[in-house]
């Protein structure tokens, strides 16, 4: 497994050894003690998978209690995965980064906790796991806006096509008036 700092330097990206012979492929996706090697001391509670069609955008998402650092990859199809530092004491405040995951490159992102994380499905479709460190609490969850000016996120999103939201994310709160991290 490589660990690379992205450029906002908490958001690891991690790719895994893909081991191909003539049955298919074999990869770690998780592994406690090189992910402590890597400095990432981690435990997990909870495991996601998501299933969403090409055009969905689910995010920012955050808890502002029990917030969860996330290990997010893509199975099948491909998203534009972003992270955005909600911390208000991080040399990283109010900064995002993006990187493209797919069923194809097999990256994953670490995302740690105080971060806001959104992805938009690019491919066809994307089938989205991930573990999490702290578990839902839905009275904590806290939805920016995926197109907020201040962030202002280089989403891949063809000119005029709007991305299909949820409702809750519809919903979703400028960046100026969010519930940050200290
Ligand atoms: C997040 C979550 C949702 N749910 C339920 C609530 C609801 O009925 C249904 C769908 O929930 P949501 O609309 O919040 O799902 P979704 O928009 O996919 O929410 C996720 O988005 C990505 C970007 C993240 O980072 C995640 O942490 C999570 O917030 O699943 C759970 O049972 N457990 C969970 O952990």
């Amino acid at each position: 497994m490589d660990f690379i700092p992205t450029r906002l330097p908490d958001v690891i990206l991690i790719k895994p050894q893909v081991a191909g012979d003539a049955r298919g492929y074999f990869m770690e996706t998780w592994h406690e003690r090189k992910f402590q090697d890597a400095g990432l001391d981690v435990r997990f509670v909870q495991d996601n998978h998501s299933r969403s069609r090409h055009g969905i955008l689910r995010g920012l998402h955050y808890q502002i209690r029990q917030p969860q650092g996330k290990l997010v990859r893509v199975v099948s199809g491909a998203v534009f995965d972003v992270a955005v530092d909600l911390r208000r004491s991080s040399p990283s405040f109010g900064q995002w980064v993006g990187v493209e995951l797919s069923e194809e490159n097999k990256h994953m992102l670490w995302i740690p906790p105080g971060f806001a994380h959104g992805f938009y499905v690019s491919a066809e479709h994307a089938e989205f796991v991930y573990k999490c460190t702290d578990f839902w609490a839905p009275q904590h969850e806290r939805t920016i806006r995926w197109d907020d000016s201040e962030l202002d996120i280089a989403w891949p999103i063809p000119t005029h096509a709007a991305p299909l939201l949820s409702e809750k994310d519809r919903a979703g709160v400028a960046f100026s008036d969010a519930e940050l991290f200290p």
